[in-house]
């Protein structure tokens, strides 16, 4: 990583805050979000994984701060993805890969001994490429079973799944078709679906792992609106190669290279005056 980058945008006692400080940002339009829930960030220190022999990240450390949108580029095999996946343990489940460092959420570390990893991905859920609804259950249900599945108990289940398709922009859409198959909504409306059911556990963190990918532009432009809504209540963490996409959805971006991160600023910093040349040029289209 270059010593010469500037501190890492919400780091330290500005990532727990409800309203986080935004030191540094002085360059961003964005307005102050108004947060309805406070979440807490992640904080990763010195974060090494490997698959097998392959050391794919190296020595990452980085603050995703509370109640923003993080996004990642970088070009294909940078290791964005193995990022995303080692902040809820998800990269573990790949046969012979492994992580080492620190990821903490909120000052615990999730890969501290004894942990509960189910704990772990119930408080950090994750949004797919592709959408995935299970194929034979009803929209109802693909909601309702994100809470099964993580052992959610206690719930009144019909006010969950609503009030989960309300904060992912759904509701109106499908309110008079609850018990219709998932997969018979168009591509949007199912990536929205797969987004009510990560938010029906009520994460603390989403990580989207190139959510819009597979969307046409008008269902990308739903989901990206919706991103900017869900910060009020999450703290977001997106993989996308599209450069556009970060500058319109991310209030900080992180540039990953060869398994590094390079530099995370500012979204517009990193797309208008990067400290890294190396970040220069990647935005400017001179590689990746
Ligand atoms: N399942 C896997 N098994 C072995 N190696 C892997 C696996 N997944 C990723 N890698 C390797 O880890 C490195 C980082 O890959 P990763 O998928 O995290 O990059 P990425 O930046 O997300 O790429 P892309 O933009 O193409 O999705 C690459 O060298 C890749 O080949």
């Amino acid at each position: 990583m270059d010593e010469q980058r500037p501190a890492d945008p919400g780091s330290s006692s500005a990532a727990r805050a409800p309203l986080p400080s935004r030191a540094g940002q002085a360059a961003t339009a964005q307005p102050p979000v108004e947060v309805q829930r406070a979440a807490p960030g992640i904080s990763v220190r010195g974060l090494e994984a490997y698959y097998g022999d392959n050391h794919a990240i190296k020595d990452v450390s980085i603050e995703y701060a509370a109640n923003r949108v993080t996004a990642m580029i970088g070009p294909s095999g940078c290791g964005k993805s193995t990022v995303l996946r080692c902040l809820n343990r998800m990269h573990e489940e790949i046969p012979k890969a492994r992580a080492e460092g620190k990821v903490l959420l909120d000052d615990a570390d999730i890969y501290a001994p004894g942990v509960d990893v189910v704990a772990v991905r119930r408080a950090i859920g994750m949004v797919f490429q592709k959408p995935n609804p299970f194929p034979t259950m009803s929209i109802f249900d693909n909601v309702a079973a994100g809470l099964k599945l993580n052992g959610v108990k206690g719930v009144d289940l019909k006010e969950r799944v609503e009030e989960s398709l309300r904060g992912a922009g759904l509701w109106e859409e499908v309110k008079d078709r609850l018990d219709r198959p998932g997969i018979g909504l168009s591509g949007g409306q199912q990536q929205r679906l797969c987004i009510a059911r990560t938010i029906a556990v009520q994460p603390a963190v989403i990580l989207m792992d190139e959510p819009c990918s597979a969307l046409d532009p008008i269902a990308t432009l739903k989901v990206e609106e919706l991103i900017e809504d869900l910060k009020a209540r999450f703290t977001i963490i997106i993989v996308t190669h599209n450069m556009q996409q970060a500058a319109r959805v991310a209030d900080t971006t992180a540039f990953f290279l060869l398994g590094e991160l390079i530099e995370h600023a500012p979204t517009e910093k990193v797309f208008t005056t990067p400290s890294d040349e190396r970040t220069e040029q990647y935005v400017t289209g001179k590689f990746g």
